[in-house]
């Protein structure tokens, strides 16, 4: 019988290429992509522990999905924020959790929450429909946050979002820009974010309490109703509900700027889609889908899952510590020229014509196995259900140039989009 290999060590960038690059002050993408050139997996010596970066499929499937176990998630950046709620902890905390609330986010359960994202969107396209007729340029990002925000409040509440609350809980965005995409959390607030911490339990206090009072039906009444949470003083409710709140509220909200400025910079697929079908068919909802599937490809908005192997291992050949930082990203996963052809274009089509499902571990927006995003059922209908929305009814052309892009624990554009909006069948 052959044996393998024997594993060898990790290939890793030399210190001086780690100095030169803090020097110039470029963003960490800059460095890891350096590094993903290095093969399946690569050494960045960044701080004092050992970090290993991932890109390979076969390996992204492994620490992610075969073996989760070797693979934990430890010191979470968000904990000072999300507390103990299912994206921070692991093991029988985490399970527990998981088993609670994954039935509202299957399919089926997500179909609950159809008529809320058709509400949510109903109001962006009446202040789209606003700006149409007084011509006023509007900010397209600050829309598609309010709209992710009402969204994942109407679903966790049972209320539409009021204008106090979408303000306050604003500070969300900024706690979750503030948070460096490498690095563990110090467990502590910066003081500069004192106040934004204090205006994110304010919205809390006032939500939990409401729904204490009306037990109206939501995800945060469900949360207070299980008996399955091992929780005394309301902690792990509070935890959940903001874990909900922003999980799906940052992600979301990145994702449709994105699609924005890619069908701004390549409109002729939006016309693509909606020549598909008509408004509601298999052929445009398929099509609709896949601007959606396209544009996280292209910015994963979760673009760099953290690990830390809890073992010694071997990956992709390649010994691997107890306690290394195990960083996979998607983001250069889904640009890797061996995997996509032309992979820095935006070709929604390539999911539609024929029907493409990506291989094992190329293609990984909401992450894999047993950690991946609850979410991804409903952040996908809701963004679709936008689109739905607003593609067929208005034009829009941004009067300030594009944002790139930033990357800290989002991947996102750098700026408002500021832009004026036109109704399409005022146009004649
Ligand atoms: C474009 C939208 C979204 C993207 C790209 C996204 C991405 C991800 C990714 C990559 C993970 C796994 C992280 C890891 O493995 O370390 C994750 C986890 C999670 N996401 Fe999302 N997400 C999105 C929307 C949402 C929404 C709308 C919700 C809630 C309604 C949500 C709730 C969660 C939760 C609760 C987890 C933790 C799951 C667990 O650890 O068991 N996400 N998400």
């Amino acid at each position: 019988m052959a044996t393998a290999p024997p594993a060898t060590a990790v290939p890793e960038l030399p210190q001086a290429e780690v100095a030169r690059w803090r020097a110039a002050g470029a963003p960490l993408i800059d460095l890891l992509t350096r590094a993903h050139r290095l093969g399946p997996v690569s050494g960045v010596p960044l701080a004092d522990r050992p970090m290993v970066l991932v890109t390979d499929p076969a390996a992204v499937h492994h620490v992610l999905a075969l073996h989760p176990d070797r693979y934990v998630k430890r010191s979470h950046r968000m904990r000072h924020l999300l507390g103990d709620g299912i994206i921070t902890v692991d093991g029988t905390p985490w399970r527990r959790q998981r088993r609670l609330l994954q039935p509202q986010f299957t399919v089926q359960g997500v179909h609950r929450y159809e008529r809320l994202m058709r509400d949510a969107a109903a109001h962006t396209a009446r202040a789209w429909a606003d700006s149409a007729r007084t011509g006023r340029p509007r900010d397209l990002a600050a829309d598609m946050r309010r709209f992710s925000l009402d969204v994942i409040w109407r679903a966790t509440t049972g209320q539409a979002l009021d204008d106090t609350t979408h303000r306050q809980f604003l500070a969300a965005g900024r706690i979750v820009a503030a948070t460096a995409a490498l690095g563990p959390s110090t467990g502590t607030t910066a003081p500069d974010l004192v106040d934004d911490h204090a205006d994110v339990e304010a919205v809390t206090a006032r939500a939990i309490a409401a729904a204490r009072a009306t037990r109206t039906p939501s995800l945060l009444d469900a949360l207070l109703g299980a008996a399955e949470l091992p929780d005394g003083d309301g902690r792990l409710v509070r935890d959940n509900f903001v874990t909900f709140l922003v999980a799906g509220y940052e992600t979301t909200a990145a994702t449709l700027s994105w699609l924005l400025l890619l069908l701004h910079d390549n409109p002729d697929r939006r016309a693509w889609a909606l020549a598909r079908g008509p408004a509601g068919s298999p052929a445009r909802t398929a099509a609709i889908r896949a601007l959606i599937g396209e544009t996280l490809r292209l910015y994963p908005t979760a673009w760099l899952l953290l690990r830390q192997a809890a073992r010694d291992d071997v990956l992709a050949g390649h010994r691997v510590a107890a306690g290394t930082t195990v960083a996979v990203c998607p983001y250069l996963t889904h640009r890797d020229p061996r995997l996509w052809a032309d992979p820095g274009l935006f070709r929604p089509q390539r999911f539609v014509d024929p029907p493409q499902r990506p291989a094992l571990g190329t293609y990984y927006p909401f992450g894999l196995g047993p950690r991946a995003c609850l979410g991804a059922q409903f952040g996908l209908r809701e963004m679709a259900v936008l689109a739905e929305t607003l593609l067929p009814a208005f034009d829009f052309a941004l009067t300030t140039a594009p944002p790139g892009p930033v990357f800290d624990l989002t991947v996102r554009p750098d700026g408002p989009l500021v832009a004026t909006v036109t109704a399409r069948n005022a146009r004649g």
